[in-house]
């Protein structure tokens, strides 16, 4: 039911209202990309693309964002979206009538682009979700230490492949992980190995080097080595070296039913960019709200 020009009548222009939001936000800060991309994919896999990972905790609630799967989900994401939202609301036709959900999609799409990632069209038409529980968010999140068994189940429990679970994966070209995430790989990987040994003995030592025992907890690092700033098919070259930041990446290269996929993904970014662009897409459509399922929020973080 979602469709390319939903809002075509109420807020003819949505699309470029949030992109100029998005780019000022950007302007400000690189890390808008990263955060927002991360806060669509969580959004949409907690009871869909709904925004209900944006509401705030309050009157005895506690929300999606307060669950600690999600507490490592940059401020900024949220922040892009509030501004987004206060742009669209600020012209007086489109007040109220565009939901945050999709606000979010579009967004996220934006930011794709503007780390150099391919653009592609959006399906809008998502409400708002009334409910956000930090329950609700329990075993519904990848971990970094899944491998392929696991993901695949959770991916395709919403609609998405394999092959669109190892496009949206490449997600992590861009950003920035907490040392916590995987300081197990580099010191108690398992008994007969302290570091794992899929990871690079030399990316490793540079890990160990970044996230020495004890850590300081806030501390974070790129998440690809190579560039950490460009949305690119880098993220499977990296696979290819033992150079992938999580078990849940590296174990796509390892498992001998993904590599094929990897390989051919980090040699054709064409083709990388069109499985990345269906799977988003995809992604985009799970879970959506409609009727009496959602409304409107007026404002992102707080129910109507
Ligand atoms: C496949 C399973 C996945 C796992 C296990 C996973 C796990 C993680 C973890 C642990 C972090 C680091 C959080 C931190 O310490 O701050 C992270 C970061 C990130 N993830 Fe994923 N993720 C997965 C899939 C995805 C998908 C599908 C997307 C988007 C389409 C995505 C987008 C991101 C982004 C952009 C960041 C960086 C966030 C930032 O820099 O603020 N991830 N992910
Ligand atoms: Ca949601
Ligand atoms: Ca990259």
């Amino acid at each position: 039911q979602l469709k390319q020009n939903y809002y075509a009548s109420v807020c003819p222009n949505v699309e470029s209202i949030v992109r100029g939001a998005v780019n000022a936000k950007f302007k400000q800060t690189f890390v808008t990309v990263p955060a927002t991309l991360r806060l669509f994919f969580h959004d949409c896999f907690v009871s869909g693309c709904d925004a209900s990972v944006i509401v705030a905790s309050a009157n005895g609630n506690t929300a999606e964002k307060d669950h600690p799967d999600n507490l490592s989900l940059a401020g900024d994401g949220f922040d892009t979206v509030i501004k987004a939202k206060k742009a669209v609301d600020a012209v007086s036709q489109c007040r109220n009538k565009v939901s945050c959900a999709d606000i979010l999609a579009l967004a996220t799409r934006d930011v794709i682009v503007l780390a150099g990632g391919p653009s592609y069209k959006v399906e809008l038409g998502r409400l708002d979700g009334l409910v956000s529980t930090a329950a609700s968010v329990e075993g519904n999140l990848p971990h970094p230490d899944f491998k392929l068994d696991k993901l695949n189940s959770m991916f395709a429990s919403r609609g998405l492949n394999q092959a669109d679970m190892i496009a949206l994966s490449a997600a992590h070209t861009l950003g920035f992980s907490h040392c916590s995430k995987f300081s197990n790989r580099l010191y108690s990987f398992n008994s007969g190995n302290k570091v794992d040994p899929t990871l690079d003995p030399n990316y490793a030592n540079q890990l160990k080097g970044m996230c020495p025992k004890n850590v300081d907890p806030t501390i974070a690092v790129n998440m690809d080595p190579t560039t950490p700033t460009k949305f690119d098919n880098v993220y499977y070259k990296n696979l290819q070296q033992k150079k992938g930041l999580f078990e849940s990446d590296q174990a796509l290269f390892t498992d001998a039913r993904s590599r094929p996929t990897v390989n051919a993904w980090a040699g054709n970014a064409t083709a990388f960019n069109q499985a990345f662009i269906t799977a988003m897409t995809k992604l985009g459509r799970f879970g959506v709200k409609t009727g009496r399922n959602g409304n409107i929020r007026r404002d992102c973080g707080v129910f109507n």
